[in-house]
């Protein structure tokens, strides 16, 4: 399976895990995650594979499943036994829409990188994360999706489902759609409401600010980070692929996040519901 006609192997040698440069590559991305909770490689797909994504991009948007509509941090459900400034009872503006991950076939451009045989490897030697914990989302409508984001449209402060999340910056809004997160800001074993409450309130003392540019691969812990995407502006669209990895084998989205997010849940996220290793809301 070649990599070389969408990634550029040349600065990110992702096909030879025994070499110097690989270790070398990886020593960089842990520093990098230790540092800032985050990793960006920059210019991870080239020029000639950033074109063919936008072509995948623009072919199947059409079927993006757009969703609008007030939402806290977990898409939970509002919860009215809860004081009125509890973070499950914050609920901001959402209007994107993801293209559902059976849209990506498994020859196109984007399923490639990710079902490429070296590419978990890589992302999980990255965040260092042990062989028996770590598998991809088991979410046939989630594992890679694009997020697609139109003028005045944006994603507000929440927490993802998965454990980690890579994301391919594919094209951007003419302005507006940076990411915004703060590293490790729950655990697996804590909510740290009150943190989350911080930030939803508005404390911005520990929030990071990226933006990327087509071709950008970020790497994150997604289920511990809070993270938004401010709203984009201008006449184009803003795309961004996202892969998503697990720690727990057979892990997918919940029902009602699902629902929200696809418009649609199949019998397997009724089957897998509840499938964790941690008791995290969502
Ligand atoms: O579009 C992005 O940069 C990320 C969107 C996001 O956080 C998500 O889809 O969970
Ligand atoms: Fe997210």
């Amino acid at each position: 399976m070649e990599l070389h006609d969408l990634v550029d192997l040349g600065r990110y040698p992702i096909d030879r895990p025994d070499s110097p440069a690989y270790e070398r590559m990886i020593l960089d991305l842990r520093r990098e995650l230790d540092t800032d909770g985050c990793a960006v490689l920059p210019g991870f797909v080239h020029d000639e594979g950033i074109a063919a994504l936008v072509k995948e991009a623009d072919k199947v948007a059409p079927n993006a499943h757009r969703s609008f509509g007030r939402t806290n941090a977990y898409f939970s459900q509002d919860d009215p036994k809860l004081r009125r400034t509890h973070p499950i009872r914050q609920f901001f503006e959402r209007s994107n829409a993801f293209v559902p991950a059976d849209n990506f076939p498994a020859k196109g451009p984007l399923r490639r990188i990710y079902e490429y045989p070296g590419f978990m490897p890589f992302i999980r030697a990255a965040l260092n994360e042990p062989e028996d914990r770590f598998f991809r989302y088991d979410d046939p409508l989630a594992d890679v999706i694009i997020n697609v984001v139109e003028e005045g449209q944006g994603f507000p402060w929440h927490f993802d489902t998965n454990n980690f999340t890579v994301t391919l910056a594919i094209q951007n809004g003419e302005t507006g759609g940076q990411f915004e997160y703060v590293p490790g800001l729950r655990t697996s074993e804590d909510e740290n409401f009150e943190g989350v409450a911080r930030v939803l309130d508005g404390d911005m003392r520990n929030v990071r600010q990226l933006e990327l540019q087509p071709g950008d691969l970020q790497i994150f812990k997604g289920r511990y980070s809070l993270h938004r995407v401010a709203a984009v502006k201008g006449e184009r669209t803003r795309y961004v692929g996202i892969f998503s990895f697990v720690e727990t084998e057979g892990m997918c989205g919940g029902v009602e996040r699902t629902k929200q997010l696809y418009g649609r849940v199949l019998q397997h996220h009724y089957d897998r519901e509840g499938r964790r290793s941690d008791q995290l809301l969502d």
